[in-house]
């Protein structure tokens, strides 16, 4: 169970099933989030947790696609209710996982991949602890974050510079998350985020049942372990 609040008298005892993994990824703004995750889960079943938004819907997106669209006083009921799993401000909106999904989907074995920023990751690793993998994904350089954000073309430029801003402090708080990868090189990075997983599904298993891909992505996964990073690292990356 992810969290105590969630129990009801009512409902069916728990399956053998076992839980799926709780992924997190996060990272600044345009540093390839969204486009590694669909690369990396292209053909998974995995449940990708849509979030709620205060923030206008851009053109193309849907309302329950990409986000659910909502008020700030329908986003400030329901963080009252506490139906957030963790919920945060980002450059003038609010942003929340909602909860009970991620529960559901996690009960009947699903892994679950959240997408979200570096405060809201904070907190989900603070509730949940060891539960939550935390992945942090770099960018190559400040520089080719600017670049990025800019190709999209998503934001007015003094957004993205609120943007950019926000992402050095995010970038410095790197060593804190378990995972850190490097969105260089797409589809490198998209092999890391499956080492990640298939390791971390491994880890559940006593060694001697490992199969010899188990070993191999438990030591690619290491590769990519936040322990390799040291603070030069990381200025070195806001820096250029
Ligand atoms: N490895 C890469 N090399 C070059 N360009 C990339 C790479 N990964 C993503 N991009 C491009 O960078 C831009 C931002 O990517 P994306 O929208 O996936 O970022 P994001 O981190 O999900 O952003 P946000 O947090 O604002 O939702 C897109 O135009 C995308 O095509
Ligand atoms: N803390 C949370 N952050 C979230 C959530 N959903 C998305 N995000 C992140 O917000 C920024 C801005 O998103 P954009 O769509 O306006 O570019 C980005 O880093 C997202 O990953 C969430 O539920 N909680």
């Amino acid at each position: 169970m992810l969290l105590g609040m969630m129990s009801d008298p009512t409902s069916p005892p728990p399956s053998n099933v076992p839980r799926g993994l709780l992924i997190v990824i996060t990272g600044a703004s345009g540093v390839g989030k969204g486009t590694l995750r669909e690369k990396w889960l292209a053909g998974q079943d995995v449940f990708y947790s849509t979030s709620w938004t205060t923030r206008e819907p851009r053109e193309g997106e849907m309302n329950g696609r990409e986000y659910v669209f909502v008020t700030p006083q329908e986003f400030l009921d329901k963080a009252r209710q506490d139906g957030f799993l963790e919920h945060a401000q980002f450059v003038g909106n609010h942003y929340g996982t909602p909860i009970e999904p991620i529960e559901e989907a996690l009960a009947r074995g699903q892994d679950v991949v959240l997408e979200i920023e570096v405060e809201g990751a904070m907190q989900v690793q603070e509730r949940l602890g060891d539960e939550a993998i935390l992945v942090f994904i770099m960018p190559p350089s400040l520089t080719e974050l600017r670049r990025r954000l800019t190709g999209r073309a998503t934001e007015t430029p003094e957004r993205i510079e609120k943007r950019l801003t926000r992402a050095v402090g995010e970038i410095r708080e790197a060593h804190k998350f378990r995972y850190v990868v490097v969105n260089d090189d797409l589809e490198r990075a998209a092999q890391e985020m499956l080492a990640v997983q298939h390791a971390e599904r491994a880890a559940r298993k006593a060694p001697e049942q490992w199969s010899p891909e188990d070993h191999a992505a438990s030591q690619a996964a290491q590769r990519v372990h936040s322990r390799n990073l040291s603070s030069a690292d990381l200025e070195q990356v806001v820096n250029s």
